[in-house]
């Protein structure tokens, strides 16, 4: 789905949009991000064929390096980004186009240093933040609907603990949303939950993986506190342990789908799998064959996880799961 770019960082460079990035043939894209020297170009260098350059001083890395990871069939985008600092999000070090690109990926590596202050994952955090990413979550559960006319109208559906209709009134009227429909679905809903159903269009919810490098050089039960951690994976580049194990942790986050397809009367071809998203369906996967395909659609047998009994004959909306085979007969 996406090609590899060449992100240029340099001053008044313009870092491609997802949009634009789409239809090639990666099926997902990865992006490091980390402060300086924490070992973004190594790892990339050890899970790809791109060969990034490596040294002990900061700002190493000063554009987007992107390589291919394969994994289980698919083939997966891994861009090495430049070392990011505090105030990236302002501007510092070209920071910000640096964070605009992470905010195309389809998942997050945050490559720390286990041997820095336990402080540079909340800074990191900060700094996506403030350019709308939002790391491990869920959109709020506020619905918002603007209107023509007829002024706000806000509901709520149990009392929440940390808004009220003025305050929520106010918020809107300084987003000039003076004709709309709210409904609040969760009670535990902040201010910032409004706003950033507000701004919807510039959130981006991202997964986060957070991975931390140099465990060669920490001791053993930090380590064991570090790896405790949600999301989070430890490794060392260095002594080339537990690489594996981030690659299949990064594979899991993603939730992508591999799909066998069978030709009546013929063996499936388990050499070549379609890569879907997760929560897909049989018309997703008619649209990785053939834009065209979905028209001439009669059913599909399944066979797999999916399937209550195999082959199980099913219809476009069918959700497909993790190493299914599928048929498409067509009319
Ligand atoms: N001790 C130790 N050093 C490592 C490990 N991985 C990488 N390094 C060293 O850390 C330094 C920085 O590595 P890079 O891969 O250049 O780091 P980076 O994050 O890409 O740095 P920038 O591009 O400058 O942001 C190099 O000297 C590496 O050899 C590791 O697991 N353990
Ligand atoms: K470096
Ligand atoms: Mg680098």
């Amino acid at each position: 789905m996406y090609p590899s770019p060449e992100v240029n960082f340099a001053p008044g460079a313009q870092v491609q949009g997802r949009a634009e990035l789409m239809s090639s043939v990666l099926d997902a894209r990865i992006a490091l991000v980390g402060f300086p020297s924490v070992g973004k170009s190594t790892l990339l260098s050890k899970i790809t064929k791109t060969k990034s350059a490596v040294a002990s001083y900061a700002f190493t890395t000063l554009t987007a390096i992107p390589g291919v990871m394969e994994y289980g069939g698919a083939e997966i985008q891994i861009l090495d980004l430049p070392g990011i600092i505090e105030g990236a999000s302002e501007g510092k070090g070209r920071g910000r186009q640096v964070i605009s690109a992470a905010k195309t990926s389809d998942l997050i590596m945050m490559v720390l240093d286990a041997t820095k202050k336990a402080e540079q994952r909340a800074l990191l955090e900060k700094e996506l933040e403030a350019v709308g990413i939002r790391l491990n979550r869920k959109p709020p559960n506020i619905y918002l609907k603007e209107k023509k006319a007829g002024g706000m109208k806000i509901n709520f559906m149990s009392p929440p603990k940390n808004l009220d209709e003025k305050m929520i009134y106010n918020i809107l009227r300084d987003y000039k949303m003076l004709n709309c429909e709210v409904l609040v679905r969760d009670e535990n809903c902040t201010v910032d939950d409004l706003i950033d159903v507000i701004m919807a269009p510039h959130r981006k919810y991202i997964k986060c993986l957070y991975v931390y490098n140099k465990i060669d050089c920490i001791s053993l039960s930090y380590l064991n506190t570090l790896a405790r951690e949600p999301h989070t994976v430890v490794m060392s580049c260095e002594l080339d342990l537990g690489i594996s194990a981030v690659v299949d942790r990064a594979w899991e986050e993603l939730n992508l789908l591999r799909i066998y397809t069978k030709r009546k009367g013929v063996a499936p071809d388990f050499s070549e799998a379609l890569i879907v998203r997760q929560n897909a369906t049989i018309e997703d996967v008619c649209d990785q064959i053939h834009r065209s395909l979905k028209e001439k659609f009669k059913y599909a047998l399944v066979w797999g996880a999916s399937a209550r009994h195999v082959p199980q004959r099913v219809g476009l909306n069918h959700p497909v799961a993790d190493e299914d085979v599928v048929s498409i007969v067509s009319k």
